[in-house]
């Protein structure tokens, strides 16, 4: 029997790398004829890739998920971060179709390429797929309703002709078939307000529109309307399998400051259940030292239990992503971690599952990342949103606004990928976000995350919207066997 052979093509950072590979496990333990390659390129920023994809490989059944390492392409780091994926995308493209040359010639009788499943944002590697003569599936690792997003503004600007920038810091509100709401300019996401950055954007949206399927890490009961609307905005077949969630693992080298994170354990073991505020910002979350300091006065006001996951900025200018500090206490107010020792606790990176899983936490401080986003849900943990990049202030906006599951510090607080936004959220603000969080266990925001944690648990199990979703998918892959 040959295998039914699908290529993966990540974007290979750890927002959109980890649950590529967690829905390729899912896949290979669902249906013994599949088998995988994951190809992954080299991202000149994130040096996490390799240490996490070679844990990976030692863990993992060879015959069935391979990783394939793509030689390191000549990507200019200093071009702007508007078309910088774009640029890397098509110097990957040689070494991509190389891959697969080469995978179909070792191949023999053993495996029969049946399909690619590409990232929303390597949906130039398309034509690869139609030069190897399969289907192309898109995994998007955001939101339905930032898909209903990606679908509408290309129609606004393709079908009504309409200049898609002229949102930037506009007041407007527009309508949209995804929101129930009326949805603010102002949330909309850091491309669509560069102006070389939209077109590139809005690609892929067209492109996403050709494929045989789209896989969503969401599920049917977080995002009814959305994942409804979706159809009428041109979407084909849609299989929302989530929430897909690397639970296991952990995705840092102790290198990081990250790994097991006992210390952290340990001191959360002695905190009281629902006690603890923990702050934690993604794989690019930092501040510069002004912000820090309102935090630590907002952290030290609010007399609540926290811990916070604290990185220094990258070097002016640098396009790297934050790093831990040696001592934060360089950038905390004088005697802060002093004063805090008894209720609060100050790392770097976080094993932010088990962190989130623990029951000495009450809140989370996020920056909705969506990935982040899924795991405040599966563990039943409240947010407090406080969006930085990309499409954050969109989560943001769908988790406060449209789902009632979180409370606002902000919405459209703006500090996009390497730049300084030049604003600062106060102490006071910052303060009363966490009050309102932490303060209001018993309100209806409070049941509707537990209720919708206990359902993300459910879509998973034999029977489940996202198992059921995730069955659908595998057939339609192996129809695509020769
Ligand atoms: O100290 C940390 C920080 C992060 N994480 C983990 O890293 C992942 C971060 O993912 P996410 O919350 O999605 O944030 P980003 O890394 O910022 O993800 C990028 O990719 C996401 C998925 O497309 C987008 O939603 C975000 O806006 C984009 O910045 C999560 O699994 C976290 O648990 C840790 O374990 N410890």
């Amino acid at each position: 029997m040959a295998y039914a052979e699908l290529v993966l093509v990540p974007t290979p950072g750890m927002g959109h790398l980890v649950s590529m590979v967690e829905i390729a496990k899912l896949l290979i333990d669902r249906d013994p004829r599949l088998s995988i390659t994951v190809l992954i390129m080299k991202l000149p920023i994130d040096s996490e890739v390799d240490s996490y994809t070679s844990s990976l490989a030692t863990s993992m059944d060879a015959t069935r998920i391979r990783f394939v390492h793509l030689p390191r392409v000549n990507s200019d780091p200093e071009i702007s971060s508007g078309t910088f994926l774009a640029h890397f995308m098509e110097s990957n493209k040689p070494h991509v179709k190389q891959a697969v040359a080469d995978l179909a010639e070792s191949a023999g009788s053993i495996w029969r390429l049946v399909g690619f499943v590409i990232d929303m944002f390597c949906t130039t590697m398309i034509e690869l797929a139609d030069e190897f003569g399969v289907p192309s599936y898109v995994f998007f690792t955001s939101s339905a309703a930032f898909l209903g997003l990606m679908l509408h503004l290309q129609s606004l600007q393709d079908e009504q002709h309409m200049d898609i920038t002229k949102f930037k810091d506009s007041d407007t509100e527009l309508d949209f078939p995804s929101f129930t709401n009326p949805l603010p300019a102002k949330v909309l996401p850091s491309k669509v307000r560069i102006k070389e950055a939209v077109q590139p954007f809005l690609e892929h949206a067209k492109r996403i529109r050709a494929v045989k399927g789209i896989i969503i890490n969401t599920f049917d009961e977080l995002e009814p309307h959305a994942v409804g609307s979706l159809a009428s905005l041109g979407a084909p077949t849609v299989y929302s399998v989530g929430p897909i969630l690397n639970l296991k693992g952990e995705t840092k080298t102790k290198a990081d400051g990250g790994g097991r994170g006992d210390d952290i354990m340990e001191w959360l073991n002695e905190k009281p259940p629902s006690s603890v505020v923990f702050l934690c910002f993604g794989s690019g979350g930092s501040f510069g030292e002004d912000q820090v300091k309102e935090i630590a006065y907002a952290l030290e006001r609010s007399g609540h239990r926290f811990l916070w996951s604290l990185r220094r900025p990258p070097p002016k200018g640098k396009f790297e992503l934050p790093r831990d500090y040696t001592d934060p206490a360089e950038v905390l107010p004088e005697g802060f971690l002093e004063r805090t020792a008894g209720v609060g606790k100050v790392i770097g990176w976080a094993p932010q599952n088990a962190v989130l899983a623990h029951p000495a936490v009450g809140g989370f401080v996020s920056h909705c990342g969506w990935n982040s986003t899924l795991e405040s849900i599966w563990f039943g943990v409240a947010v407090a949103t406080w969006p930085l990049y990309a499409e954050q202030q969109f989560n943001a906006f769908e988790l406060v606004a449209e789902l009632g599951l979180a409370v606002e510090i902000k919405m459209d607080y703006r500090r996009d990928f390497r730049m300084e936004s030049g604003f600062i959220v106060t102490a006071d603000e910052i303060e009363g976000g966490i009050k309102k969080l932490m303060e209001d266990a018993s309100s209806e925001r409070w049941k509707k995350v537990k209720d919708v944690s206990e359902k993300s648990r459910k879509a998973l199990m034999e029977g489940g919207s996202s198992h059921l979703a995730l069955g659908h998918l595998v057939d339609d892959i192996l129809n695509n066997m020769p």
